[in-house]
């Protein structure tokens, strides 16, 4: 049966890398046969300028009845004076509730030939294979109580709660845990345990399941500043990193830049029904209409989709590849490029991986 993406393009960048990730998907479905379907609907700041939500109902509907979704990003200086509850953030982080997306995927590998590329030694950088496991629907983003309140002194302050339940805490686990059994066996679990009791509780839970269902795999536990630092020092003591939700999204920002760039980084956003993908990246407001940002995520994204809610992994690596061999004839965006290499744009990037995996998908 045909299955259905759901595409949510966004705002600044997010339409034109996704239109690349799309070609990519146009390509499978239209010359390879591919049983897959696309329709587009809005989300974030495009949704509040067409309807005055981030999340319209018309858009949630699309993505719950889809086999995937295919997300660019949300967000923008344009919306930034609205009231937080309706920003375009919203849109997203709504979808991610909605579709009850805990478990979200993050891999900082880094492509040989962009070892040079990043800021790191060579011999620091070469190898580094990380999975950032982030938990995606807890913590500090959605905990009550919030807001900004007025004192009696007149002055104002503002409030965020961390929130963790055992439950939640367990599901992501065994995430981090199962992957790892497919990799080197290696958990890192970061948290703040030494002054938050939400994280100190997260340490026992994992440390319990560790113990009692995954005996095989060899846990750790380190303290989020350091393994801030750690990422830099000694990248490759790292195989899964399984975090709370904030925590991950500093940390996958960062372990991003060993790459190369955060134009490099895709995701998954898994729960037990649903599939969401997306660039670990933001709209990129400063490079945003110039057609120069990096599409490698979004492409990556697509195949990380194929790979985890089609059922297709084969695609999946055939476009790993085709990336691996546009970056072999030495073309770059300007996020990564390098002396000695080409400098492209956004849809010649995006042509020449969709001509490397017409070559590639022969044979
Ligand atoms: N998943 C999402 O939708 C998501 C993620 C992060 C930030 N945001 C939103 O995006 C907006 C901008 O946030 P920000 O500037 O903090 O983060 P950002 O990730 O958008 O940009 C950070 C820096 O990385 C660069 N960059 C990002 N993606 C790139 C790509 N594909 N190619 C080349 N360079 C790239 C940008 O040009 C910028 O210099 C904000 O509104 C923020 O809330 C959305
Ligand atoms: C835009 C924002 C809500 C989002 C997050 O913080 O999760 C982004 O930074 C990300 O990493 O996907
Ligand atoms: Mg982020």
């Amino acid at each position: 049966m045909s299955k259905k993406i759901a595409v949510l393009p966004g705002d600044g960048i997010g339409p034109e890398i996704v239109a690349e990730a799309v070609k990519v998907l146009a390509y499978l479905r239209d010359e390879q046969g591919l049983d897959i379907s696309m329709a587009e609907a809005p989300v974030g700041g495009a949704a509040i300028d067409a309807t005055g939500v981030p999340l319209p109902d018309s858009t949630l509907q699309l993505a719950l009845n889809a086999d995937a979704v295919l997300l660019g990003a949300v967000g923008g200086p344009k919306w930034e004076p609205l009231p937080h509850a309706v920003r375009p953030e919203r849109g997203l982080l709504g979808l991610r509730k909605r579709l009850d997306l805990f478990a979200n995927l993050r891999p900082a590998t880094v492509y040989p030939q962009l070892v040079a590329a990043s800021p790191l030694k060579p011999e620091l950088v070469s190898g580094i294979d990380i999975l950032v496991v982030r938990e995606l629907t807890g913590d500090i983003y959605f905990g009550e109580p919030r807001g900004v309140e007025r004192l009696p002194d007149g002055s104002r302050r503002g409030y965020n709660t961390m929130v963790y339940s055992e439950a939640e805490i367990a599901r992501i686990a065994h995430v981090a845990f199962k992957a790892a059994r497919g990799r080197q066996k290696k958990v890192c679990s970061v948290d703040k345990a030494n002054v938050l009791e939400t994280t100190e509780l997260w340490r026992e839970v994992v440390t319990e399941i560790g113990r009692r269902d995954y005996p095989d795999v060899e846990l750790s536990h380190m303290y989020v500043d350091n393994a801030a630092m750690q990422l830099i020092r000694w990248p490759r003591q790292f195989d899964v990193i399984v975090t709370g939700n904030i925590f991950g999204d500093i940390l996958s920002d960062e372990a991003s830049q060993l790459t190369g760039s955060i134009g490099m980084l895709p995701s998954a956003s898994l729960g037990d029904k649903y599939g969401m993908y997306e660039p670990i990246h933001g709209s990129a407001p400063d490079i945003a209409g110039q057609g120069i940002a990096n599409p490698i995520a979004t492409i990556l994204s697509a195949a990380m989709m194929l790979r985890y809610s089609l059922n297709e992994p084969v695609w999946a690596e055939r476009i790993e590849a085709a990336v691996s061999r546009v970056l072999d004839q030495g073309l770059r965006t300007p996020d990564i490029y390098a002396e000695g290499t080409r400098k492209v744009g956004t849809a010649e990037m995006g042509d020449a991986i969709l001509a490397a995996l017409r070559q590639g998908g022969q044979g």
